[in-house]
């Protein structure tokens, strides 16, 4: 297929809002980037950008050498000529019209011959399971099955590139997942350059080869998911992607530990104010560490007691400082425990920008 370069893009809506600013990315032929972001921060305007259904402000986009945007150039190819396929939101099936004649649509546009329109729309339909539903209305078929025709119609035209804005927001939580796992086979099958915009962690977790978290229009930080859940580079990433929550508690930097008031984090830290982050998964309810290097904390008592599936994690707290922790033992609310740390998973920030180990 072909690899996609952005490259210093920005979008201004007038009078004054910027809904991207220097966006720099290179998506790699074949790769599957998930853009992650919470709403308003410029996911879908960075999508359309790329789709060409919003011109930028400034920068450029390019399909392998070509660029389709150039504002400094005036280069500017229109949406019908850059194939890509897209896959919105609501998957706009059209209500009037049967699965086989929505999947057809972007070929009869483009004059293709009857004959060849039929032969692609078997094929594609086959590639996603849905040849047994060709005849049927858009209203006949279940969530999962319009979101298969929705992509069959993106994929039909054989874009270069697949571009997906939350195609499963109307999906219950059972299917939701089942799609995901589908279209990320699929997209492996295809080998087809794809980007897909989601508010959702989960999913970019699922089907990223590599995300990009946004906010405000600001790229925060571009990697593999493991990448980002080990080195946030800065506390709203931190904050953003991991599931539970990380924990961010405000503390003084003592050179050996972190000085939250009423509770010591062992830790190597600069002095002056810095902000500690401890995911769930990292601090932990138990009689004995669990690896060498564990270390213990202060008791804490424990205040709630939530279910991360059918692990417990448990919101325990000290004078003042609270954590979510995961539990090994069964603990009840109320009751004092002993508490371990991984500390060479404790992340630190400074001004909310990650400090890394090296530094310190
Ligand atoms: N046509 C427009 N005119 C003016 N402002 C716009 C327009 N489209 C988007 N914006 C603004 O640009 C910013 C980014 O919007 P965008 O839709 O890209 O965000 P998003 O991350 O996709 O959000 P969501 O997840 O809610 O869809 C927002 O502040 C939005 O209000």
């Amino acid at each position: 297929m072909v690899a996609v370069t952005v490259e210093k893009l920005e979008k201004v809506f007038p009078p004054n809002v910027y809904a991207l600013k220097d966006v720099n990315v290179s998506i790699k032929d074949g790769e599957f980037l998930v853009v992650l972001g919470p709403s308003g921060s410029g996911k879908t305007t960075f999508i359309r950008c790329i789709a060409g259904l919003e011109t930028p402000t400034r920068g450029r986009i390019l399909f392998g050498d070509v660029p389709i945007v150039d504002v400094e150039k005036g280069v500017n190819v229109p949406p019908a000529k850059r194939n890509v396929g897209m896959v919105f939101q609501n998957w706009a099936l059209y209500p009037h019209m049967k699965v086989f004649d929505n999947i057809a649509f972007p070929l009869k546009i483009k004059k293709v011959p009857k004959e060849e329109i039929k032969k692609r729309v078997k094929e594609v339909a086959e590639a996603l399971g849905i040849s047994e539903l060709l005849d049927r209305y858009p209203r006949q078929l279940s969530g999962g099955q319009q979101q298969r025709v929705a992509i069959a119609r993106a994929l039909v035209k054989e874009p270069q590139v697949l571009l997906m804005d939350e195609p499963f927001s109307n999906l219950d939580a059972r299917l939701r997942i089942s799609a995901r796992e589908f279209v990320k086979s699929l997209q492996r099958k295809l080998k087809v350059t794809t980007i897909l915009v989601t508010h959702d962690q989960h999913d970019a977790y699922a089907l990223a080869d590599r995300l990009m978290i946004i906010n405000n229009g600001v790229v925060q930080q571009i990697g593999t998911a493991d990448e980002i859940l080990n080195n946030p580079a800065n506390v709203f990433v931190a904050q953003f992607f991991g599931d539970p929550p990380i924990n961010i508690l405000e503390g003084e930097g003592r050179g050996d530990y972190v000085d939250l008031g009423d509770l010591k984090i062992p830790v190597k830290a600069p002095p002056g104010r810095l902000q500690v982050g401890i995911r769930p998964t990292d601090v932990y309810i138990a009689e004995r560490p669990m690896a060498p290097g564990d270390v213990e904390l202060q008791p804490a008592r424990v205040v709630l007691v939530e279910y991360l599936g059918f692990t417990p994690v448990a919101v325990i707290k000290w004078e003042k400082s609270e954590m979510r922790a995961i539990a090994y033992d069964k603990v009840k609310e109320g009751s004092i425990v002993k508490v371990f740390l991984r500390k060479d998973n404790v992340k630190l920030f400074k001004d909310s920008i990650r400090i890394s180990n090296i530094e310190i």
